[in-house]
């Protein structure tokens, strides 16, 4: 239910936004809008190239929000409404950028531009007019743990003072340039820098947000059925694809490496508490993400295994997975995080944010919804004969 009564951490009044959201049409953005349609008074301006996961939102106008949604197909790459849109909202949340590993090594030029160049404009623009703005950044901009680089049997490697990533003390430590996949993070970390700056020498008021694997519905594609059949998603989408065409996972280089999962609405409370509280989040980098969910992507391919037969009622397959070499499933110049936990000192010290939902929980509410989108477009495009259209 909006209601224009909503107050603050501190106790006081929110005023009703109105918000530029560039890159809407996506994953986070989407479910971004959804919840600021559905909770709050506020207005936003969408803009991004494609609308297909707020169709939802934006059709038919009887919706009760339909005076507060409004989209704009731009993109932001050449567009010369980008500037009156900024000007016309409160606040910009910037999520516009290629963020699929298959695409940093394959087109690192497109990837530093999307995630570097385009940003340029809208963090000017807030600039100049001074708009505030948060940026959506990335966990990618740490790289590697500093205990990746000590001796496998080190013991420090159990101390947290070598893995654990805070956003004041950690090092962003990436690998050599011929390593094309580290093109997204330092394209990343310099927008960060950037914004940083533009806070320090001319007062931007900014929010950096860093997400750790957020996952849930309408992530990415399924290959084939709502994206290219050869493309390559993020993990969540590239397993959900093999569990629909029974399949075994792929496990990259053994699929050695963690990360912490977090499920998209508990990461979307924290987006909500930094929009709604300013005065706390202004000047801030946040990580957001759910350090009690980690799991080796082994470990993610087996639980995804139990928790989609659960959910579907097919028996998991004899031999669930199989490895593949990095160069193999994403060619040359491939890297990878090692480990990934995030500090959640200065998020619950600003805005007493903590992820709820464990990733059994997660799987099952997410696999849910990918067995109901998914499993009866995949049973036809399999039973259709190769070539027929
Ligand atoms: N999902 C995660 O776990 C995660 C993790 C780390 C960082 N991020 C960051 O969060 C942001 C959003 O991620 P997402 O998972 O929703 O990705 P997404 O790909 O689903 O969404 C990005 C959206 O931006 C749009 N876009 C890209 N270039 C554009 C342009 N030039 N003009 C207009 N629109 C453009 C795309 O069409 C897409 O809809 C990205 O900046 C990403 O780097 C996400
Ligand atoms: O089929 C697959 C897909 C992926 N993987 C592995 O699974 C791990 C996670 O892969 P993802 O595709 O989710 O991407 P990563 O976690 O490496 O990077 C992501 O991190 C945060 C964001 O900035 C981006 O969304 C993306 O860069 C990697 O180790 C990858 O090699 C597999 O083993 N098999």
């Amino acid at each position: 239910m909006a209601s224009s009564a909503r107050v603050d951490l501190d106790g006081n009044p929110i005023k009703p936004l109105t918000i530029c959201m560039i890159g809407a049409g996506g994953f986070i953005g989407s479910h971004l809008c959804e919840k600021i349609m559905s909770e709050t008074p506020h207005k936003v301006l969408a803009l991004d190239v494609y609308n297909d996961k707020i169709k939802h939102l934006l059709e038919p106008d009887s919706l009760p929000w339909s005076d507060r949604i409004q989209f704009h197909r731009i993109n932001i790459k050449h567009d010369s409404r980008l500037e009156g849109l900024i000007k016309m909202a409160d606040l910009t949340i910037n999520l516009a950028a290629i963020c699929t590993p298959a695409d940093y090594n394959t087109r690192p030029l497109d990837t530093i531009y999307s995630n570097f160049i385009d940003a340029l404009p809208v963090v000017k623009y807030c600039s100049e007019n001074n708009k505030r703005l948060i940026h959506f950044s990335t966990c990618e901009v740490y790289g590697k743990t500093i205990g990746a680089f000590l001796p496998k049997d080190s013991p420090l490697r159990q101390d947290p003072e070598y893995y654990v990533l805070k956003e004041d003390v950690s090092p962003c430590i990436f690998g050599p340039i011929e390593k094309q996949r580290w093109s997204y993070a330092c394209a990343k970390q310099l927008i960060e820098r950037l914004i940083y700056a533009e806070g320090a020498e001319n007062g931007l008021e900014f929010t950096i947000v860093r997400p750790f694997n957020w996952i849930g519905p309408r992530m990415d594609f399924i290959p084939g059925i709502d994206g290219p059949s050869e493309g390559v998603p993020r993990v969540l989408a590239c397993f959900s694809n093999n569990l629909l065409r029974r399949e075994p996972l792929k496990l990259v280089d053994g699929g050695e490496s963690q990360r912490t999962f977090i499920y998209i609405k508990d990461a979307i409370e924290a987006v909500f508490l930094m929009i709604e509280n300013p005065a706390r989040a202004n000047g801030q980098i946040f990580n957001v993400g759910n350090p009690n969910n980690e799991v080796t992507v082994r470990q993610l391919a087996e639980m995804m295994t139990e928790v989609y037969s659960k959910v579907s009622g097919e028996p998991p397959l004899e031999v669930p997975t199989v490895d593949v070499t990095s160069k193999e499933f994403y060619g040359v110049g491939y890297d990878d995080s090692d480990k990934r936990i995030p500090d959640m000192t200065i998020i619950n010290r600003q805005l007493g944010w903590n992820p709820k939902t464990s990733l059994w929980d997660l799987l099952e509410s997410t696999l849910t919804y990918q067995h109901r989108t998914y499993a009866e477009a995949i049973k036809k495009a399999i039973a259709k004969p190769a070539g027929t259209s």
